[in-house]
C-alpha cells in the first residue's frame, strides 16, 4: 500500500506503527496528537484534513481511548485502514475488520476473527479459531491458544499465555506475565499463574 497516511497518536505506540507502515510502502505519513507538539496537529486538524489522506489509523495504545477516537473518526467516513507489518503472519481465512495493527512477528491463525482497532503487538499469536473483540489489545509476547474469546477491549499483558477456549469478558485486563487457564469476567484486573480474579477495574480506570 502506497499513498498518504495519518496516524492519530505520536506517542511511542504511534512511532512502532510508523515504522511498519513505512516498512509496508506508505511513504508519506503524517503524526496527529493533541498532546504531542511536534506532531503535525489535533485530532481536530485531522478531521478538517481527511480529503488529503488515502489511509487513517488510530494509534493509542489504551483501549478506550482508542475505541473513542475511532468511533468519532468512523462518524466522518475517514478512511480507515489496517496497518499489518510485512513480517506479520495473517492466516488467509483470518477475517480482520478496520483499524488494525498487526507489529512485527505477529501471527492470526486460520479462521481467527480480529476485531475493529485491535492491536496484535510485536511476536505476539492468536491461534486458529480465536475470536478477538474490538480494540482488544494483546501485548507483546502473548500468546493466545485456540477458540478463545476476547470481549471488547480486553488488554493480555505482556509474555502472557491463554489456554484454549478460555473466554475472557469486555475491558478485563490481564497483567504481565500470566498464565490464564479459566474464564475471566468482564471489567476486572486478573494476574499470576494461574492468573486470578484480583478486583474490579475502578470508574476511572474504566475511563482511560
Ligand atoms: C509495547 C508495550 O509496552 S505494551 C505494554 C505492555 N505492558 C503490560 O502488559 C502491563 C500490564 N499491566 C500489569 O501487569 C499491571 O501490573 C496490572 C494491570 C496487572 C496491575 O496494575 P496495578 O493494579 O496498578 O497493580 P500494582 O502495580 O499496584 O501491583 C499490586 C500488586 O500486584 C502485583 N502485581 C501486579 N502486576 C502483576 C503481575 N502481572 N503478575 C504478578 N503480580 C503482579 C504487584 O507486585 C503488587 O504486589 P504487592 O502488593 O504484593 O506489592
Amino acid at each position: 500500500m502506497s499513498g498518504r497516511l495519518a496516524i492519530l497518536g505520536a506517542g511511542g505506540h504511534g512511532r512502532v506503527v510508523a515504522d511498519a507502515a513505512a516498512v509496508g510502502g506508505w511513504d508519506q505519513i503524517a503524526f496527529f496528537d493533541d498532546h504531542v507538539a511536534s506532531a503535525q496537529g489535533t485530532l481536530a486538524a485531522l478531521l478538517d484534513s481527511l480529503n488529503e489522506f488515502d489511509g487513517v489509523i488510530v494509534a493509542i495504545g489504551a483501549n478506550r481511548f482508542r475505541r473513542r477516537a475511532a468511533l468519532h473518526l468512523a462518524t466522518r467516513q475517514a478512511p480507515m485502514v489496517n496497518i499489518l507489518h510485512p513480517s506479520a503472519v495473517i492466516s488467509p481465512s483470518a477475517r480482520l475488520g478496520t483499524g488494525v495493527f498487526a507489529a512485527p512477528l505477529a501471527v492470526a491463525g486460520p479462521n481467527a476473527e480480529i476485531g475493529d482497532g485491535a492491536i496484535l503487538n510485536t511476536s505476539s499469536s492468536v491461534d486458529h479459531d480465536a475470536r478477538i473483540g474490538h480494540y482488544v489489545h494483546i501485548a507483546p509476547g502473548a500468546h493466545l491458544s485456540g477458540a478463545v474469546f476476547m470481549g471488547t477491549g480486553v488488554w493480555i499483558g505482556v509474555g502472557s499465555s491463554v489456554r484454549e477456549t478460555v473466554a475472557i469478558g469486555d475491558w478485563t485486563m490481564v497483567g504481565a506475565g500470566s498464565v490464564v487457564v479459566r474464564n475471566l469476567p468482564a471489567r476486572c484486573i486478573a494476574y499470576g499463574n494461574p492468573a486470578r480474579y484480583r478486583r474490579d477495574l475502578s470508574e476511572e480506570e474504566l475511563e482511560c
